[in-house]
C-alpha cells in the first residue's frame, strides 16, 4: 500500500515538474489539459495529506501563479487557524532541501527534457526561501504525515524549570488566548520558528547528562595498612595522585587531573548526593521527560552505600509533586518495579526474586 502510493506520488510529482517547465513563462493554471490536472491533483493531495484539502480548491481557482504556493502557503494563504497554519508549516518542512542551504548554487536534482533548473518546481521563484524545492516523496508517507496531525494536548508547564513558562507562552497550545491567536494568525512562521528557538535553547541550558563523583574515605582496612589518601577534590574537579617510580627506582607522584559537573568528598552526606543527582531530575520528569540516574565503578568503590537512600527519597518527591494542583489533573500514573541483575540473571525483588 505505502509502495504503491509512493509510486503514484512519483508520476504526479514528474507530471508537475513537466508542467511547470512548459508553462514557466505564464500563469500555471493557463496550461490546461491532462498535465495541469496531475499537477494540481499532486498539490491537493500534498495539502490532503495534512488534512488541508480544502486550501487547494481556493488556489486552483484564483488564478495565482503556483510555482508561488509555497511562499504563498507559507504566509498563510488560505488558512484560517493558528492550527492550520502550524500543519501549513510543517508540511512545508517536509520540503526535501537535497542538503543544500538557500545560498548554495542549486543544482536540479531531476531532468526533463526541455526543463531547465531555473523553471517550475526547481526554480529560485518556487524555491522562494526553502531551498531545492523538490517534494520529498518519502515525506509524503502517510505514516508519517499521520504523525503530523498529532497536536499534543494542552500541557502545563512545571514552575520548576527555569525559563520554561516564557517558552510555552508562544506555543500553539489550545489554550491559546483570543488575543495571542489574533496575534499568530497574523503571522505563523515567526511564533513557530521563535517558538522552536526557544525549545533549542532551553534543551541546551539542561545538560543531557550529568556525571557526578563521589569520593568514599578510606575504609578501615586502608587506614590499617596506612595506605595513601590519593585523591584530592577541588570544586567540580579532582586529581588523583599516582604514586610512580623512575627507571632509577627513585619514587614520584604523577598527577591526573579530571573535571566533572560536580564532585562530592568524603564528607557529602547522602542528603547532599541526593539534593546534587536525583532531586533536579523529579521536574523535569513532570515535563514528560524520560530520566535515568545509575552509578557505576570499581568494587567496594560506594555504588550501594550511595544509590541505597536515592529510589526512596525519589518516591517521596514523585508523590509530593502529583499531589501538587498543577500536576492532579494531568492523568499521571506511577509505576514502580524493582530488579536485581546479578551473575546473568534478573531478579524480581517486588515478586520473591522470580
Ligand atoms: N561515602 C562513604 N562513606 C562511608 N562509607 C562508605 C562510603 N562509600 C562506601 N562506603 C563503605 O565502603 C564499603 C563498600 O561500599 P559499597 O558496598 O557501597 O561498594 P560497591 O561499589 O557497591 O561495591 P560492589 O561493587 O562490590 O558491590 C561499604 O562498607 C560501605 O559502607
Amino acid at each position: 500500500m505505502g509502495g504503491q502510493m509512493q509510486q503514484s506520488n512519483a508520476a504526479a510529482a514528474t507530471a508537475l515538474y513537466d508542467h511547470a517547465g512548459g508553462g514557466a513563462s505564464g500563469p500555471m493554471h493557463n496550461n490546461a489539459g491532462p498535465t495541469s490536472d496531475a499537477g494540481d491533483a499532486v498539490m491537493a493531495r500534498w495539502l490532503q495529506s495534512a488534512g488541508l484539502q480544502h486550501l487547494a480548491s481556493p488556489l486552483a481557482s484564483t488564478g495565482i501563479d503556483q510555482r508561488l504556493l509555497p511562499n504563498l502557503l507559507m504566509q498563510g494563504y488560505g488558512a484560517q487557524s493558528a492550527e492550520e497554519k502550524q500543519r501549513l508549516f510543517k508540511l512545508m518542512r517536509n520540503l526535501n532541501f537535497n542538503g543544500e542551504s538557500a545560498s548554495e548554487p542549486f543544482t536540479p536534482t531531476a531532468q526533463t527534457s526541455g526543463v531547465t533548473a531555473s523553471d517550475g518546481f526547481y526554480s529560485q521563484e518556487f524555491r522562494g526561501d526553502f531551498g531545492a524545492g523538490l517534494l520529498d516523496l518519502h515525506a509524503m508517507d502517510d505514516t508519517e504525515l499521520l504523525s503530523e496531525h498529532v497536536i499534543s494536548e494542552p500541557f502545563e508547564p512545571s514552575p520548576f524549570m527555569p525559563g520554561v513558562s516564557k517558552g510555552f507562552e508562544n506555543d500553539f497550545s489550545l489554550t491559546t488566548s483570543r488575543q495571542q491567536k489574533e496575534h499568530l494568525d497574523a503571522d505563523v512562521s515567526a511564533p513557530v520558528l521563535t517558538n522552536e528557538k526557544e525549545n533549542n535553547a532551553r534543551e541546551s541550558n539542561v545538560a543531557k547528562i550529568k556525571v557526578v563523583v563521589r569520593k568514599r574515605p578510606l575504609n578501615k582496612k586502608e587506614l590499617s595498612r596506612k595506605e595513601d589518601d590519593i585523591v584530592s577534590v577541588s570544586g567540580n574537579g579532582l586529581t588523583v595522585h599516582e604514586p610512580k617510580l623512575k627507571v632509577d627506582l627513585t619514587a614520584y607522584v604523577e598527577k591526573h587531573e579530571f573535571c566533572f559537573d560536580a564532585v562530592l568528598d568524603q564528607h557529602v552526606s547522602n542528603d547532599e548526593v541526593y539534593r546534587v543527582t536525583v532531586e533536579p531530575i523529579i521536574p523535569i520528569i513532570f515535563q514528560r521527560t524520560k530520566a535515568t540516574c545509575f552509578a557505576y565503578g570499581q568494587t567496594g568503590s560506594g555504588k550501594t552505600y550511595t544509590m541505597q537512600p536515592l529510589p526512596l527519597r525519589a518516591a517521596e518527591d514523585l508523590v509530593r509533586y502529583l499531589h501538587q494542583p498543577v500536576y492532579r489533573n494531568q492523568r499521571f500514573k506511577l509505576w514502580l518495579s524493582y530488579f536485581e541483575i546479578y551473575g546473568g540473571k534478573l531478579f524480581d525483588l517486588l515478586s520473591d526474586r522470580k
